[in-house]
């Protein structure tokens, strides 16, 4: 029977003992999650001071693939605005990721992540590899949202369910959508690769995160850096700043919230299957002194059971061929260093 993304998900990682930190009363940052620059190793703590940057990127443009395969392999980041997303639908997922974050602790600890669960509310997912805790909670909804919405709210947890469903399909059509245009760009036309049949089945999870405004923003960080996993990443950021992206020659480079676009970043199992040509993009949050930041990603990849490789038309294979259940449970055990685990030398 083929696995799903949650069987692939639930791992050895120990989250049960983590619970998110009760930000409404503490005035200071903890011990338990004050970061200093070792925390932060081996990328330090500062900012790129000129600010590129990153493309915003019209999906109806005529030259839509270039546009995408530039800034896939510069970036391996962008925008995209133009994307029939309806905006009513984004601010509607927003709004109650904001009512479900600001419920009380006790409530929404109701709908803690089960010991070996993967949805759910919690911590997030990475927490496990640091020393330090992070200035976030999340919620993570693989299919339906059901069984924990009626925990939080009993007798209102339809609204929250049907919002979340509609924007899980809106986000797959477009995942998929940007996905074609990224295959188009490595030069790669529909149905060519054997890999093409297993995509079309591809699915998706969705991630609610909310950064508290944090007394003491320097020495604290939302979300700690990391690549995705996945193919690749859709991105809906409230109007507050943090989401920032590593680059070699550059620093930390910021990726401003642009009304109404959505931000897409490469995942691993995309930058295999480009062969290395386009770079997964290490990003990391910090928190705002003064605001509570909201986002809410899409994490799109292939069924489980489908095998990753470099294209098959890319010659000098860099990454042996890894199921993508194996990849996961890889980045469970070792983080950043699981692609360096399949890489060919
Ligand atoms: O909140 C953000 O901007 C980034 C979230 C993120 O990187 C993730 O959920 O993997
Ligand atoms: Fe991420």
């Amino acid at each position: 029977m083929a696995t799903s993304l949650s069987e692939a998900y639930d791992n050895h990682l120990q989250l049960k003992h983590i619970i998110p930190l009760d930000f409404d009363l503490v005035h200071d940052v903890p011990e338990s999650h004050l970061w200093t620059q070792t925390d932060q190793f081996p990328h330090t703590y500062q900012t790129c001071v000129i600010e590129p940057s990153i493309p915003i990127i019209d999906l109806r443009a005529p030259n839509v693939v270039e546009l995408v395969g530039n800034a896939c392999r510069e970036w391996g980041m962008f925008q995209v605005i133009n994307h029939e997303v309806p905006a009513s639908l984004v601010e509607d997922v927003e709004g109650h990721a904001r009512q479900l974050f600001e419920l009380p602790a006790k409530q929404k600890l109701k709908a803690l992540r089960s010991p070996r669960g993967v949805t759910g509310y919690g911590v997030a997912r990475i927490s496990p590899f640091f020393s330090k805790l992070m200035w976030h909670e999340g919620f993570t909804i693989m299919g339906s949202a059901v069984e924990h919405a009626k925990l939080l709210w009993p007798h209102q947890y339809e609204e929250f369910c049907d919002a979340v469903d509609n924007y899980q399909k809106k986000m797959k059509s477009l995942a998929h959508k940007i996905f074609l245009i990224i295959l188009k760009a490595l030069g790669l036309e529909e149905e060519e690769d054997d890999q093409e049949t297993c995509f079309s089945a591809s699915e998706g999870a969705l991630q609610l995160n909310s950064y508290p405004s944090c007394p003491s923003p320097n020495r604290a960080i939302g979300l700690a850096p990391h690549t995705d996993s996945l193919l690749l990443t859709i991105l809906h950021q409230n109007d507050v700043n943090g989401l920032q992206i590593f680059q070699e020659d550059m620093g930390w480079v910021s990726v401003p919230p642009v009304p109404e676009a959505l931000v897409v970043n490469i995942g691993d199992l995309m930058h295999i299957l480009s062969n290395g040509l386009f770079p997964t993009v290490c990003h990391r949050v910090v928190p705002n002194e003064a605001r509570r930041r909201f986002s809410i990603a899409y994490f799109y990849g292939p069924p489980t059971d489908c095998v990753i490789a470099p294209l098959s038309k890319m010659s000098a294979p860099r990454f042996r061929p890894v199921m993508v259940k194996d990849y996961i449970s890889l980045k469970n055990k070792h983080l950043e260093k699981a692609l360096h685990l399949i890489r060919i030398n």
